[in-house]
């Protein structure tokens, strides 16, 4: 009583919230009923004020008024009769709640005692205090499960909240105080059992104690006689939740009705259930008062319930016994059998693992764990990460959430097949197998590349496949000691460049041919420095050594020069002296290719989807798009869809180096493949997808997207963004290629630029040489990301064109000072700034005037734009740029202007230049800086 009024009074400063709390109900109910009453309210921080408090508890009185007299018109007639049959049966404190209902009148006057705020006080019948009298344990029962208020039901109960499981709000209370709870044990007691069934299907919570509540007497033997254990079990299949602290209240005829029809939300109203506990022998059509009562399923108040139904799950376990037994003897004939049914916890449906493919929104993720939103975004507060319903979280954010549950990620990435290329496929180590090493000739012009792939071509023909026409697909294989190689019959750097500019590393070993009666030539160098540019090992072929002036010891001693050193001076290079015209020692280089091949163990995978590249590829005339490619992966098989590069299509033939069809290719056979949609790249990836369908999105999608990266941004280092690169650290090294006109600058470059070293990168020249800068120099650069330096020297026109193609920085120099100079510049971010031509205006000459000493003066309207006095101008004539220069003068009429609009006439001299005729349009321009 006390606790109550202490409460009452400390409502002057109440919260919505802490009122709810103190009602076991949710805020949004109370407000809801705030709002309801027309009482101002905001949110659940909004102060109570008493008169708030005292309307809102009248609104519970009310509601429990008109839902007792209702009952009780519709009870007047059934209640009593079966209640004398259990009487002695003593039940188990939450059998007393029931009793409460069971006598409405009665129970109620008993706890009106205990109820401080509520009115209804009658005094409860004599009848009553026996029964309770009776059992006193049985109210201790409860008390001992229950929270304490709970636990005294009946008169003992201090406080309507503790009635109700402690947690209903004091309207409830005062129902619940009308309900004597000892009535309640006397009506359980009465109870026949046979009315018992219903309660036993019910809920364990709540029910349990209501139940008790029932009189049986209130007929409702006869009810549940006549019940269809159906019925009974409705109650049983009502969920647990709210339903058992209310149904609690009903008698169990009610429960039976009602519960079974019931929904979550109207267990859940406590209020009117607290006024029906005399109603039992009402039974469905209480249920159906209480769903009227309650204003609406209050999803909101199901933790209230919860808490209302643990309370009353407790009861029931102590009081259950009686309770459930009855009831569960009811519907099923058993008597006192009731115990069986456990308590309903809340079920936890938190999963055990979720799976997650890249970020989520916090919703999505809440839907995954099976929770609401609202508890993650909680979570997710606490581990310091704000984020609403619609954010999207990164990984670390759903890892730490998943954590608190509990819950294990699986983290499922997909595969961007669209760059199919840049995917690395990791394969089991006994998956993979040896694969022929593939071959690449590279040497300077006339040294006999040509003729050495063609020797081995010829002699080295496998057992099976002699006599077959040689057809040229771009590479081909020959066998040694029942051993494959596969050559690439494309010799030169440059087409092998070529490949790696496009990303294609088809290369395993490069074999450099120098011939011996010449030495070491500018394209030796070259192809010496694409090999080590692209990291692959190196085997050098002395060639023509057949001829008498052939001086192989010169040429070794040469390639020192380059990190080449032979085998037998100490260092780790393989050179082989062969003549390919004459057939010497050709197995001798192919036993080193496989020595090497064997060192560096080359391996793949020949049981999974094939992926290649393409070496050469062509439209024929009767085969349409032609590819030569090279296997590299996996196993190519007729019919298999495929993407090459932006093209697709389905393998409809399949033909070798000797001309035969194959069913299948594995790794390292070069291939020539019909059945494409059009003619793919040299270079270009080659990947087989589950079918044509897929091949074809993925293929359209990436020819979009290379347009799209033509059109875009030039990803090459230049000098311009070096600084940039450097302080992103995506540069280490700045890989420069030098040209000079003669050796001696070449050189005096390489030592100046290497010595070079900014903020930890430093300059590596990957290539220098003597001459023009050639196309080969710029595939290189392409291909290694390098910038270009010619000393003295200019690109070839082939060069220029791939420049510009390939978007390689190419920087024109006479004085090596200031090469070292613009690169340290370069790499400090402090190079000058870059100037923009801005066009910003024209003129048309409309006539020309000659002045002694003056000039030519052009006569001229402004066609568009303006034209400024500081401008700098150029002529155009019938298209033709005829001078470039500066405005010397620039008037209207006879004045001086700064500058003249679109729509004026006005007179100009250009600087240097007379020669201005009638139908000249003057360009005028600015240049702008640009930022880097
Ligand atoms: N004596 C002799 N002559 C050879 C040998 N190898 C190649 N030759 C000759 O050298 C010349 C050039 O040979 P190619 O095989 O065309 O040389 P290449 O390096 O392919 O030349 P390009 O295709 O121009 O780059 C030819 O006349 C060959 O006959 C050799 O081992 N001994």
């Amino acid at each position: 009583m006390s606790n109550t009024q202490d409460s009452k009074d400390s409502k002057d400063k109440l919260r919505v919230y802490e009122y709810a709390k103190s009602l076991n109900m949710s805020s949004k109910e109370i407000i809801t009923i705030l709002k309801r009453l027309n009482l101002p309210v905001n949110n659940h921080m909004s102060v109570m004020e008493n008169t708030m408090v005292n309307k809102v508890e009248g609104f519970f009185r009310d509601i429990k008024a008109n839902a007792a007299a209702k009952r009780a018109q519709e009870s007047s007639g059934a209640a009593v009769s079966a209640a004398p049959a259990s009487a002695n049966r003593q039940q188990p404190a939450s059998s007393t709640q029931g009793g409460q209902q069971a006598t409405t009148n009665t129970t109620s006057q008993d706890r009106q005692g205990t109820m401080n705020s509520i009115n209804t006080k009658t005094q409860p019948s004599e009848q009553q205090r026996e029964q309770r009298e009776q059992r006193p344990q049985q109210s201790n029962q409860g008390g001992g499960t229950r929270p304490s208020g709970q636990g005294q039901q009946g008169s003992n109960r201090p406080s309507s909240s503790g009635q109700q499981g402690g947690t209903r709000p004091a309207g409830q209370g005062q129902q619940s105080g009308n309900r004597p709870s000892g009535g309640g044990g006397g009506y359980q007691g009465n109870r026949p059992s046979g009315q018992g069934q219903g309660g036993g299907t019910r809920p364990s919570g709540g029910g349990g104690g209501y139940q008790g509540n029932r009189p049986s007497g209130q007929g409702q033997g006869g009810q549940g006689g006549s019940r269809p254990a159906g019925q009974g079990q409705g109650g049983g299949t009502r969920p647990s939740g709210g339903g058992g602290g209310y149904q609690g209240n009903r008698p169990a005829g009610q429960g039976q009705g009602g519960g079974g029809n019931r929904s979550f939300g109207q267990g859940g109203s406590s209020a009117p259930s607290g006024n029906r506990p005399a109603q039992a022998p009402q039974g469905q059509s209480r249920g159906f008062d209480a769903g009227a009562n309650r204003s609406q399923p209050r999803s909101g108040s199901d933790a209230g319930r919860n808490n209302r139904n643990n309370g009353g799950q407790k009861r029931f376990e102590d009081g259950r016994p009686g309770y459930g037994g009855n009831r569960n003897n009811r519907g099923k004939g058993r008597n006192n059998k009731g115990p069986q049914q456990p308590p309903r916890e809340k079920i936890d449906n938190t999963p055990k693992k979720i799976i997650v493919r890249g970020t989520l929104t916090v919703g999505e993720l809440a839907k995954l764990l099976h929770k609401d939103a609202s508890e993650v975004i909680k979570k997710l507060l606490f581990l310091g990460v704000m984020a609403t319903i619609n954010q999207e979280i990164d990984m670390d954010a759903i890892l730490l959430v998943a954590g608190e549950y509990g819950v294990e990620v699986e983290v499922k990435i997909p595969v961007e097949e669209d760059d199919f290329e840049t995917v690395e496929e990791n394969d089991e180590e006994e998956a993979l197998t040896g694969r022929p090493p593939v071959v690449t000739i590279m040497g300077h012009v006339d040294h006999g590349k040509t003729t050495l792939l063609d020797a081995i071509r010829q002699t080295n023909v496998t057992g099976g496949e002699a006599g077959g026409i040689t057809q040229h697909i771009g590479a081909y294989q020959v066998e040694i000691n029942g051993k494959k190689i596969t050559f690439l019959d494309t010799p030169g750097h440059e087409a092998f460049t070529l490949m790696r500019a496009r990303g294609a590393q088809v290369t395993d070993i490069t074999i450099i041919v120098v011939a011996a009666d010449d030495g070491i030539m500018p394209q030796t160098v070259e192809a010496i420095n694409h090999a080590k540019a692209a990291g692959v090992p190196i085997i050098v072929a002395v060639n023509k050594i057949d001829k008498p002036e052939a001086n192989a010891d010169k040429i070794k001693q040469e390639m020192t020069e380059y990190e080449l050193v032979p085998e037998e001076w100490g260092g780790d290079t393989i050179f082989v002296e062969v003549s390919a015209k004459q057939r010497i020692n050709l197995e001798g280089l192919l036993e080193m290719i496989l020595l090497v091949a064997e060192m560096n163990d080359y391996k793949a995978n020949p049981n999974k989807r094939a992926r290649a590249t393409v070496i050469e590829a062509e439209l024929d005339k009767g085969k349409g798009p032609v590819a030569r490619i090279l296997v590299q992966h996996g196993t190519l098989k007729i019919g298999d869809a495929f993407v090459a590069g932006n093209c697709f299509g389905r393998v409809r033939a399949m033909v070798n180096d000797r001309g035969r069809r194959l069913k299948e290719a594995g790794p390292s056979t070069p291939i020539e493949i019909t059945g494409l949609t059009e003619v793919p790249q040299a270079g270009d990836p080659f990947m087989v997808f589950e079918d044509e369908r897929k091949a074809r999105a993925i293929a359209e999608r990436r020819a979009i997207k290379h347009r799209q990266s033509e059109m875009g941004a030039n990803t090459r280092v230049t000098l311009d963004d070096l600084y940039t690169h450097i302080k992103d650290g995506e540069i280490k090294d700045l890989n420069v290629i030098i040209k000079a006109d003669v050796q001696g600058s070449a050189e005096a470059l390489k030592g100046s630029l290497a010595k070079i070293d900014i903020e930890g990168v430093r300059v590596k020249i990957i290539h220098n040489g003597v001459g023009a800068i050639t196309e080969s120099d710029i595939i290189l650069a392409s291909a290694s990301n390098a910038i270009v330096i010619g000393f003295n020297v200019r690109p070839d026109p082939q060069a220029e064109a791939t420049i510009d193609q390939e978007k390689v920085d190419v920087r024109m120099h006479r004085v090596i000072y200031n090469v070292i100079d613009e690169i340290e510049q370069a790499m400090k971010g402090m190079l000058d700034p870059i100037y923009k031509e801005v066009v910003i205006g024209h003129a048309e000459v409309r006539n020309v005037f000659k002045v002694t000493k003056v000039g030519a003066i052009a006569g001229s309207m402004i066609v568009d734009g303006k034209i400024t006095r500081a401008a700098e101008a150029r002529v155009i004539r019938d298209g033709i740029v005829v001078y470039t220069g500066k405005i010397d003068t620039l008037k209207r009429f006879k004045d001086d202007a700064k500058e003249v609009a679109q729509g004026y006439e006005c007179g100009i001299t250009l600087e240097r230049f007379s020669d201005i005729k009638e139908g000249d349009m003057i360009e005028a321009f600015v240049m702008e800086t640009v930022e880097r």
